[in-house]
């Protein structure tokens, strides 16, 4: 079913790269002053790719996801998606962050169709794939409960749901599930590698932890702070489906240390 009604659009092959990101700088300034938070950042992801930003408080994973987004405008340097620059937010982006911003006064079903309207979209079509979008997301039946009918994972549940409903092929993901419970957070990383794996949906996950980067990601790009850089490109091999079987491997054992080792972790 996720074929179905997340097809994604062949329009990028999957060798080719459909991020790319070139001697990207980031500046802000405050208060007269200027703070540089991303210093020559370089990378290319592929169509289909699950990457994690991982890395300090503060080296700029957030900045680096609103840059690559359109949400904030670069310094110097270029993002290109799908061979264009980027410099505003573009449908084929969808964008999640770690509070699900529901309208306390619409529905499940009207919160979902909120990015249709804001698109001036066709919202009857939109109105059919709703059901099996909460289907996906583990939410069916739930089209009138309001935002706070629903626990925490739920509103998250339905935060991602409306993340897809304009099927964008890119999902950036600010710690979507960070505030959540180990358990359910555990359980929707499972729901998410399971629809990015159908779908075949490139995503772009902010997270703090090491464990969940490792278990989830095809790539994880390490960072440093001060500015914010890349310390490493992280290819991280481990067949798909995913399991939390390979959470007793060797190679994850050795992926873990390796990655706390870079950060200075532990002792
Ligand atoms: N709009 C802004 N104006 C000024 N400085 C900013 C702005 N946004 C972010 N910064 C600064 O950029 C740096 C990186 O922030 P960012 O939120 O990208 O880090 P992060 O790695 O995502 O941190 P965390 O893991 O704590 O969420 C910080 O020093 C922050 O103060």
């Amino acid at each position: 079913m996720v074929n179905e009604i997340l097809k994604s659009s062949d329009e990028v092959s999957t060798n080719q790269s459909q991020i790319t990101i070139t001697n990207l700088y980031k500046t802000f300034e405050r208060d007269g002053k200027e703070k540089e938070v991303l210093r020559d950042i370089n990378l290319n992801f592929k169509k289909g790719e699950f990457i994690s930003l991982l890395g300090p408080s503060g080296c700029g994973k957030s900045t680096l996801l609103k840059l690559i987004g359109g949400l904030i405008t670069k310094s110097t340097g270029s993002i290109q998606i799908d061979s264009q620059e980027v410099k505003d937010p573009i449908s084929k982006v969808g964008f999640m962050f770690q509070k699900a911003v529901l309208l306390p006064w619409r529905t499940v079903e009207q919160n979902l169709i909120l990015p249709i309207e804001l698109a001036k979209g066709n919202i009857a079509e939109a109105k059919l794939r709703i059901k099996d979008l909460l289907s996906l997301v583990g939410l069916e039946g739930y089209e009138h409960y309001y935002p706070n009918e629903l626990s925490g994972g739920m509103q998250q549940r339905i935060s991602l749901a409306r993340t897809l409903m304009t099927n964008p092929d890119i999902l950036l993901l600010d710690e979507p599930f960070g505030a959540l419970d180990e358990f359910t957070r555990e359980n929707l990383n499972f729901s998410l590698m399971d629809i990015a794996e159908k779908s075949g949906k490139t995503v772009v996950l902010v997270t703090h932890s090491i464990s969940e980067a490792v278990l989830m990601s095809d790539r994880i790009i390490v960072m440093g702070i001060n500015p914010g850089h890349i310390l490493e490109d992280m290819k991280i091999d481990f067949q798909k489906p995913r399991t939390d079987k390979i959470i007793a491997t060797e190679k994850y054992a050795q992926y873990m240390l390796h990655i706390r080792d870079l950060l200075g972790v532990g002792r």
